[in-house]
């Protein structure tokens, strides 16, 4: 800060010596005026480049937005004020130059001082974080205009439309003069049709080639969310189980769907109305100037201040577009949750408590539309009064313009309608500016899912042709992402292929946690221990093969939308049908499945709605079953099927020589358990055979009645 002060004094020191350099040089030469308002502006002109050098110098090549900014206010302020006063002067003056007294420099230095203090400091508090934000925002525009790269050729089409559009959208109002005043002849001249026929002519070409224009950013705009979509879609599905609980689905499918379209739309249709604008303005601003360019200049001041203060717009309601994004994701999960979840909800009474949770969410929504509305209105009121400030000095000096005889009637009515198409063009273009700014925020969003990484080990290609199932926890601490205590503390154990392992604790010991770290939905840290699949790390395997070898079935397994086949080949490619239905009849489900409708064909609805509890959980032995793993995780997976039926899975399960691993809750399937590991607060406590571990009468013994008390 200190630095930057310093180089700021000796900026206005050189300055004032440029200045006093000038005014020596015009005496020496004799000179009476500098040049007239020419001169002034180019001796701004020049002061700025010397300036800008030093500062450069001053600041070993970079030179911070504050002092940049000053270098252009100090070179900016005398030729600005002296427009103003040519423009303000009555047309019987000559304007002779400035007044060449040292003390209007220093009163320029120490005004453009202030001003710079005040902008930085007040108006602009935070300069540094918006210059950095500014930089960030080009970068992030850029990279959104990279992704159209593949549509090329459409975008050089579309805007090689707009271009040829707009020349003829400025040449319309032309030709229309040029007809108008052949209308004033008595007699119809063929001219008069050939003028005609141009202008028709000329319609049909802006006509034709903006439609032609928005018919192909359209369809680049769909292919580049296409893409996105896609992209983000892809990353989504790459990131480990903890992203999906720190994100919950009303945010991520906004990101997906609203967010990606907004991004698009946002940057293409902008791009589109800045060219659009700019091309129309440079065409209106050379006829303008050539009818008064007094009366332009006064128009084009407007431009700057509503530059500012859409700047300052922008600013404040950046943060709050962002509160909007993440209040509309809210709702949307809100009312998403309570929809799925309807049956919980009834059977609970829940609908007053999620319609007052929706309402909550609703009134933020609307607290922060209401303070966008606040600032939204103040803004257009300045914007307005702004805009009449500027109508009223043009008035004032079209008038004496008129009176000196420098502008006709006609001359001023003809200005006047193109000024506002002008003032359009230049708000469009300040509107697609703002636009485009405030979309940075959800932009940046998008860009971060894009770019983020996931936190897991990458899968190896360990793809061994045959796979014994013996698995191993070695030292095993595991702690949750978003918790500080661990789960799981030093678990040693082993599971044997052929025989059937029991995990058993009481609630939160730890059982789900090592299923999660045996399935990979979840890691050891680094250095905390590690999980071996026949003597290599699991990690080390195939993606699909690993899933495919170990199979998990859960007490309330998710099924998806679609046939019973498709659930039960969900994600192989290379399954027969023969293959489903040996596995159906081996765990005895083929009978209900041929009762069905459309047997193996049937819709079975919405997360399985239209099944049993049993039936699912048979789906799911057989969906596993079907992929012949040689490790099986059961999490209470049989709980819903009769005693025969629960017979005849685990006989199947256990054929084969498979390692099978299973939650248990219930008495009767600790007692056909091989070997019983006993966890309680995420450490191994007790292990051996149901009557070792009754015979040792340790923890196991004791908490027995405790952990079976709902079979018993
Ligand atoms: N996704 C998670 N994020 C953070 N902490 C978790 C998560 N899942 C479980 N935990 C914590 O880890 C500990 C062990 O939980 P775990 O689900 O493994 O126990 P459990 O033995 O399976 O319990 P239960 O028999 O009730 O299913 C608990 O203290 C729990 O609060």
């Amino acid at each position: 800060m200190k630095e930057v002060l310093v180089c700021g004094l000796f900026i206005l020191f050189f300055d004032a010596v440029l200045c006093l350099a000038l005014w020596v040089g015009l005496v020496l030469l004799k000179c009476s005026t500098c040049g007239g308002l020419a001169g002034v502006w180019v001796f701004g002109a020049v002061k700025w480049a010397i300036l800008h050098v030093f500062t450069r110098v001053l600041t070993d090549g970079k030179p911070p937005g504050e002092l940049s900014r000053l270098v252009i206010l100090v070179c900016l302020l005398t030729p600005v004020f002296e427009s103003g006063r040519i423009l303000m002067m009555p047309p019987s003056e000559t304007y002779m130059g400035p007044p060449y007294d040292f003390s209007m420099v220093l009163l320029g230095l120490m005004s453009s001082s202030l001003a710079c203090v005040i902008w930085e400091k007040g108006l602009c508090a935070d300069g540094k974080v918006k210059d950095n934000n500014d930089q960030n925002a080009r970068q992030l525009l850029v990279r959104v205009l990279k992704y159209f790269k593949p549509d090329s050729l459409y975008l050089i089409a579309a805007f090689s439309f707009l271009i040829l559009g707009v020349v003829c959208d400025t040449f319309i109002p032309l030709y229309q003069g040029i007809v108008i005043d052949m209308l004033r002849g008595q007699v119809l001249q063929p001219s008069f049709y050939y003028a005609i026929g141009q202008l028709a002519l000329i319609s049909l070409g802006s006509a034709l080639f903006s439609g032609m224009r928005g018919g192909i950013f359209m369809c680049a705009l769909a292919r580049l969310n296409k893409r996105l979509k896609h992209l983000l879609f892809h990353t989504l599905l790459q990131q480990e189980v903890h992203f999906f609980e720190d994100n919950n689905p009303g945010r991520l499918s906004s990101r997906l769907h609203s967010d990606v379209d907004r991004m698009g739309r946002t940057v293409a249709l902008n791009a589109n109305a800045l060219v659009r604008s700019t091309v129309k303005t440079c065409l209106m601003l050379k006829v303008m100037l050539g009818l008064s360019w007094e009366l332009t200049v006064l128009t084009c001041i407007e431009m700057p201040l509503l530059a500012l203060l859409q700047n300052k717009y922008i600013t404040l309601t950046r943060e709050l577009k962002e509160k909007t994004q993440d209040c509309h994701a809210q709702n949307k999960d809100l009312a998403f949750q309570t929809v799925s979840g309807i049956c919980t909800v009834r059977s609970f009474k829940g609908e007053k408590d999620e319609l007052r949770r929706y309402n909550e969410a609703l009134d933020e929504l609307c607290q922060v539309k209401r303070q966008s509305g606040i600032y939204s209105a103040v803004f257009l009121l300045v914007r307005r009064l702004v805009s009449l400030g500027i109508k009223i000095l043009m008035l004032v000096q079209a008038r004496s313009l008129m009176l000196s005889g420098h502008l006709s009637i006609g001359s001023l009515l003809s200005f006047y309608l193109y000024q506002k198409p002008m003032s359009v063009n230049l708000r469009e273009i300040l509107y697609a500016y703002g636009e485009t700014a405030s979309t940075v925020g959800v932009i940046s969003k998008v860009f971060s899912y894009l770019d983020r990484k996931p936190k897991w080990k990458k899968a190896g290609e360990l793809v061994p042709e045959k796979l014994q199932g013996k698995i191993v926890f070695q030292n095993v601490t595991f702690t949750y992402p978003s918790e500080d205590k661990p789960a799981l503390k030093s678990v040693c154990m082993e599971l044997q292929p052929g025989k059937m392992t029991a995990l058993v604790g009481p609630s939160g010991s730890g059982k789900t946690s090592c299923v999660s770290l045996l399935k990979r939905l979840y890691e050891p840290q680094e250095g905390q221990g590690q999980i071996l699949l026949d003597g290599e790390p699991l990690h080390y395997y195939d993606h699909k093969y690993f899933h495919q070898k170990m199979a998990l079935v859960s007490q309330n397994p998710v099924l998806f939308s679609g046939s019973l086949r498709y659930n039960i080949e969900y994600g192989l490619n290379d399954c027969t049908f023969e293959k489903v239905e040996e596995a159906a009849k081996r765990t005895n489900a083929d009978g209900f499945i041929s009762d069905l409708e459309n047997g193996y064909d049937t819709d079975i609805g919405e997360c399985g709605r239209k099944l049993s509890a049993g039936q699912k959980q048979c789906l799911a032995i057989i969906r596993a079953l079907v992929r012949d793993p040689q490790v099986i995780i059961l999490d209470e997976a049989t709980s819903k099927l009769d005693v025969e039926a629960q017979h005849t899975v685990l006989q199947e399960i256990l054929a084969c020589g498979r390692t099978v691993l299973v939650v248990a809750h219930q008495l009767k399937t600790v007692e056909k358990a091989d070997h019983i590991i006993f966890l309680e607060r995420g450490a191994v406590v007790e292990q051996g055979t149901h009557q070792e571990l009754m015979a040792k009468r340790g923890r196991y013994y004791r908490l027995k009645e405790e952990l079976f008390s709902q079979q018993s």
